[in-house]
């Protein structure tokens, strides 16, 4: 093998080199026009770009996988790579490889990964892009969002179940973590999240305090009424360390940050942010909350909006402030029109300004900014002259930013391209020197035109070409075909295999003015345009509070839309404990039922003195879910402002919103089934408030059928007897826990009516007092097309295990529950007991079918009669 194969070439060394800072990332290696990849990254860019996969040095020992594509289509291939999850590092020739004779200098000029990222076809215009960091301590979790591309930073603190819930919430793109969490992280969060580990030094207090405090410029962190958060500053730090670390060192646009007001909010968690599923469910196709809710026009009324749902209001007045003004836009619209065709024409001023703070800002967007703020003017004069007070002050509180658009105007060209490179950024009548060089360039050129074409005459040589190198100016070239008819003054430069080139004494004269003056043209673009960005900054400040409050102004146009289109109305809110909803509806099914088919309203009144818990009995598909889930959507959209889907709605305020099912989707997680259920309920037992709305759905459901009562049972009487009282609807097939209204004097039992025809069961959809008198399980395994076989053999057993255990058999068990555990009845040692303990050991109780478990029973108890008889 010959030596020279095993030495690593100098550009490999060099790649190597830079690799070895970045091996967790991607890295795109600028090699002239392209953008190369070698080795395992390589491999990946060709599977996740589609592209092809070479080999540079094949045969020799730095044989390596290679893989490219061209510079230009940077903007192309990049999100794709984010999107798969990659980090990716690019790599640039930081000189000019003209100027230099050895290896062109390269180094990594930026480092994007999926918190933090610019590239417009990375980011979805409608959500943030949160870059998150989570510092673990003994006793509390520390937490930071930050969005490089609108310049919002939060951070807050909290147990692992409030950190959970702001994860959900925040969907964040990333998520550092220390390396020695890694393993807490996953076990606490689970494993759904983007995370990258970092280093365990950054996670440190006064290293954060100090990265924070040098950021703003600032001595403490008092002005940001986050001095406090011992935790939360940790996990701020450590977000911003990672943006220098990722070279993204310019960031005046995160000009502030302030504390997620944890008490200002309706505390929901986790599971009842998916169980509603109010931005996106389990099943992909599924419409969510957002989804039917969101008529909003910008970009940044899209991400208020569901920063609003994920943070209602608990303040009577704020919330009504917002009802008011929907209310005021419904009846005026004339307004509502005015608003919105204004906001139309609004772009992201929010991502432009950032843009102007890391100076990634093309002129066309630099006018679109313009064009926005422009949008703002009568936006401002409409809200400022309304009848509405909080309109008014939103309006006041708009800046017009005069200046910064006259500024604009007069410096960029209205039709200012993509690329400053491209020319024609400037405005003409904005610089002397820029209009002169743009005169005797247009003129040049129109000189050396008339040229041409007098000595195309003069000479009679058709085919003259004037054009000019770097190496000897302007010539003119001539096909060796009209070369005798060459004058003689000319002077050849160069021969080529087809032409001569010949440069002349007027073309000298010329080059001297002309040449050049295209590029100094440029120069003096890109510098004014430059400058211009820069005197932009004193602007971020205004640029982003106009952001904020048009995104809020969109919110709130858009309640009033959506208001009008699906016939919601206003929700009395006030400080009882009352929950009385009239003719409500499920804000989404309704919008997907076939045409014709009309969504029945329903009824429905809680509160703590007479109607605190309200049990929901009846068949499967007859609609108890979507009476829950209603009831849940309906308060909640009261709470972030808006109109509710109901014929009327009188709300006391709920400070916390708990929703539970008993589901088997959980058994992917691995964990029994059950085990989560309980897991998930006992969290809500030990947060309850007065102001709290808990909604069971079918809980229990998740073990056998005496298992699933005495829980279902015990859960209901814990919430009944508890001095919170908080407000509660069960959702169960259990009929069995009728009963309970007997002994506990707050739970009231309603029903989904059905019909019940011959064989078959006709959905009613209407929520009626009183109980059920048994389960319709098997109806709607019939309506599921079950064969009939199976469905007969399921009524006679059914008919039979009814005979054998009738329901008050079975609740009088549950009630003398606590008298049952007499232990004096069991003699441990008992042969018997210890068969039917093995019997009971042996039982795996997730795996039991209510059926099944009931059979069990009775053959635990035919044991036990045996025994007694004998
Ligand atoms: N009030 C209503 N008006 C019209 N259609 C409804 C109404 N309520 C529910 N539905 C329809 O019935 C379907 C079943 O409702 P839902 O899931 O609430 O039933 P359920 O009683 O909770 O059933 P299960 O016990 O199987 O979960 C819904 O998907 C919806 O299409």
């Amino acid at each position: 093998m010959a030596k020279s194969a095993k030495k690593e070439t100098p550009l490999m060394k060099q790649y190597n080199a830079i690799k070895a800072k970045y091996p967790d990332a991607l890295l795109l290696f600028r090699v002239g026009d392209f953008y190369e990849t070698f080795g395992s990254d390589a491999v990946k860019a060709s599977k996740i770009l589609d592209i092809i996969l070479t080999k540079r040095g094949a045969g020799s020992d730095s044989e390596t996988e290679l893989a490219g594509f061209p510079h230009h289509s940077l903007n192309t291939y990049l999100p794709k790579l984010v999107r798969a999850g990659e980090r990716v590092a690019i790599c640039d020739q930081l000189e000019d490889p003209k100027q230099t004779k050895t290896i062109v200098k390269r180094g990594v000029t930026e480092l994007v990964t999926p918190g933090v990222a610019f590239n417009d076809d990375i980011l979805h215009s409608k959500s943030n892009n949160f870059l998150c960091a989570v510092y673990f301590e003994k006793q509390r979790i520390g937490i930071s969002f930050l969005d490089i591309s609108t310049g919002e930073f939060l951070t807050s603190q909290g147990d692992a179940e409030y950190i959970d819930k702001l994860l959900q919430n925040f969907s964040p793109s990333e998520v550092l973590v220390s390396k020695k969490s890694r393993k807490l992280f996953s076990e606490t969060f689970g494993k759904d999240f983007h995370t990258f580990y970092l280093e365990d030094w950054v996670f440190q207090a006064d290293y954060a305090h100090e990265t924070l405090t040098k950021h703003f410029n600032t001595k403490t962190l008092k002005g940001f009424g986050i001095e406090d958060l011992y935790e939360g500053i940790i996990a701020s730090g450590v977000a911003l360390h990672y943006l220098s670390e990722t070279r993204h060192n310019k960031l005046e646009h995160i000009a502030t940050i302030s504390r997620i007001a944890t008490d200002d909010y309706v505390w929901m968690d986790k599971f009842t942010i998916r169980n509603l599923e109010l931005y996106n469910s389990t099943n992909a196709n599924a419409v969510t909350l957002i989804n039917v809710i969101d008529k909003t026009i910008s970009a940044m009324g899209g991400r208020m909006l569901k920063r609003w749902l994920a943070l209602p209001l608990k303040h009577a007045e704020k919330i009504k402030q917002r009802h008011e003004v929907v209310k005021y836009l419904l009846e005026n619209e004339t307004v509502l029109q005015k608003i919105q065709g204004q906001i139309k024409h609004i772009g992201d001023i929010e991502r432009l300004i950032s843009k102007i703070a890391t100076t990634k800002v093309s002129p066309r967007e630099v006018i679109q900014l313009k064009n926005s703020l422009e949008a703002i003017v009568p936006i401002k004069s409409v809200a400022e002259n309304c009848d509405n007070e909080a309109l008014k002050v939103l309006g006041d509180n708009l800046h017009r930013c005069d200046l910064l658009r006259e500024k604009i105007k007069e410096t960029l060209n209205e039709e200012a391209p993509v690329n400053v490179l491209k020319g024609n950024t400037i405005a003409e009548g904005f610089s002397e020197e820029l209009d002169e060089l743009r005169g005797l360039s247009q003129s040049g050129k129109t000189y050396l035109d008339n040229m041409l074409k007098r000595e195309t005459e003069r000479t009679g040589i058709t085919s003259l070409k004037i054009a000019s190198n770097n190496v000897f100016g302007y010539y003119i070239e001539v096909r060796n075909s009209h070369k005798d008819k060459v004058p003689e003054e000319w002077i050849r430069k160069q021969t080529l295999v087809n032409a001569e080139r010949y440069i002349t004494e007027e073309l000298k004269e010329y080059e001297a003015k002309i040449l050049g003056a295209e590029e100094r043209i440029l120069t003096i673009e890109q510098k004014l345009f430059a400058e211009l960005v820069t005197w932009m900054h004193q602007f971020i400040v205004s640029v982003q509070q106009n952001a904020q409050l048009i995104g809020q102004l969109d919110c709130l146009c858009g309640f009033a839309s959506l208001a009008k289109a699906n016939k919601y109305v206003y929700p009395q809110i006030d400080d009882s404990y009352d929950l009385e909803i009239k003719d409500g509806r499920h804000p989404v099914i309704e919008q997907q039922l076939p045409i014709g088919e009309p969504y029945i309203a329903n009824d429905l009144f809680l509160d703590r003195a007479s109607q605190q818990i309200i049990m929901i009995t009846g068949p499967n598909m007859s609609g108890k879910s979507a009476i829950l889930r209603q009831t849940a959507l309906i308060v909640l959209l009261a709470q972030i402002g808006s109109f509710v889907p109901a014929g009327e709605a009188r709300i006391g305020l709920v400070d916390k919103i708990f929703t539970r099912v008993g589901a088997s989707d959980n058994i992917s997680m691995g964990e029994s089934t059950f085990m989560v259920e309980m897991n998930e309920t006992a969290s809500i037992l030990n947060n309850i408030s007065d102001r709290s709305l808990v909604l069971l759905d079918e809980i229990g459901r998740g073990t056998s059928t005496y298992d699933g009562i005495s829980i279902a049972w015990a859960i209901s009487e814990y919430l009944h007897e508890h001095p919170a009282k908080p407000k509660t609807l069960f959702a169960t097939h259990y009929h069995e826990l009728n009963e309970m209204s007997e002994t506990f004097e707050r739970i009231k039992n309603f029903n989904v009516a059905v019909k019940e025809l011959k064989d078959n069961v006709l959905f009613v959809r209407k929520l009626v007092e009183g109980g059920s008198e048994h389960s319709f399980g098997i109806h709607v395994a019939k309506m599921a097309g079950m064969p009939q076989q199976v469905i007969s053999r399921a009524n006679k057993i059914l008919s039979k295990l009814e005979k054998s255990h009738s329901s008050e058999e079975l609740t009088d068990k549950v009630k003398t529950f606590k008298d049952d555990l007499q232990l004096s009845f069991f003699n441990l040692d008992d042969p018997l007991l210890v068969e039917i303990k093995d019997e009971i050991l042996h039982t795996d109780i997730d795996t039991l079918t209510p059926v099944e478990a009931l059979m069990k029973l009775n053959e635990i108890k035919r044991m036990l009669v045996k025994k007694k008889q004998a």
